[in-house]
């Protein structure tokens, strides 16, 4: 039995088909691979925010986190968007507890270094994971909200891309990025391709050069840290795709592979 981390980007949540979560209740009953979802929401904080009329902004793919957006955050995240996750996966016959990083300590987390700018973002130090493996024990699939609590009690926004590499870390477990997108794209002769595979090297390249921007960031970031810490294996696939996460599953190429060694075209 592997586990295997689905991350579900909030650029897909909304739209994400009922297939797609069949096949997460499949994977589990499986047996062979069992899943444990971290959701984001970054789009529904976004739109709250707006209907707020509280100005939000994002550096490097990260956003800015007052007390007031803080409060937004852990509504959206730990209230709506957990509780949809959960009810997409009881509605197609699965079994799943939703909870967020703050609950159990499951999430333990510190300001990030560059807290200066970004107000409350953390940085996840230690993921409770006995708590995970314990729902995984009952019978449940686990669907986790990026939320971190530190000292104090504070609470933290965590990118959802980073809480998701952190559990896969705990888990030494697959890590998969479900997003809007086929893969990591480059422009080659005027049109947009996907890569198979992208090593370490490249990908700090391409922030450098900018075809890697805004959310895309964290992902490769948490990706490679992931790598270098004994993550098996790392995948950013579309989850609009028709079987895409059990093609995954399979060896299948789907969407980009990220791995730290260089990579022969
Ligand atoms: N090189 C790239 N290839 C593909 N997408 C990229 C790239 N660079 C930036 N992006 C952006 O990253 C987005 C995915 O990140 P994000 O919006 O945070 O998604 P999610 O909510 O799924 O985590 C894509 O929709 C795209 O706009
Ligand atoms: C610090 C930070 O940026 N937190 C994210 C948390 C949600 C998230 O990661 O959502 P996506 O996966 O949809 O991007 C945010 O506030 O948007």
């Amino acid at each position: 039995m592997k586990y295997l981390v689905i991350k579900c980007g909030g650029s897909v949540l909304d739209n994400l088909p009922r297939s797609f979560f069949e096949d997460v209740v499949k994977m589990h009953e499986s047996g062979e691979w069992t899943p444990i979802i971290v959701h984001g929401g970054g789009p529904l904080i976004t739109s709250l925010l707006k209907s707020l009329n509280v100005e939000t902004e994002f550096v490097n793919g990260l956003r800015v986190t007052d007390h007031q957006v803080l409060d937004v955050v852990e509504m959206v995240l730990s209230g709506s968007v957990n509780k949809q996750v959960v009810r997409n996966i009881v509605e197609v016959g699965g079994n799943a507890i939703g909870i967020s990083g703050v609950d159990g300590g499951l999430l333990k987390a510190i300001p990030t270094e560059h807290a200066k700018t970004l107000g409350f973002v953390g940085d996840v130090i230690e993921v409770n994971h006995t708590i995970i493996e314990g729902i995984i024990k009952q019978g449940y699939i686990p669907v986790i909200s990026p939320v971190g609590i530190g000292s104090g009690g504070q609470r933290y926004n965590i990118n959802g891309d980073i809480a998701a590499s952190a559990v896969a870390k705990a888990l030494e477990a697959n890590l998969c990025f479900i997003s809007d997108i086929p893969g990591i794209l480059v422009e080659k002769n005027g049109a947009k391709t996907k890569l198979d595979k992208v090593s370490k090297v490249i990908i700090e390249e391409m922030i450098h050069n900018q075809t890697i921007y805004g959310g895309m960031i964290p992902k490769v970031k948490a990706a490679i840290d992931g790598l270098v810490h004994n993550i098996p294996e790392v995948g950013i696939i579309n989850g609009f795709e028709k079987n895409s996460l059990i093609d995954y599953t399979n060896g299948k190429t789907v969407g980009t592979k990220i791995v730290l060694e260089e990579v022969i075209a």
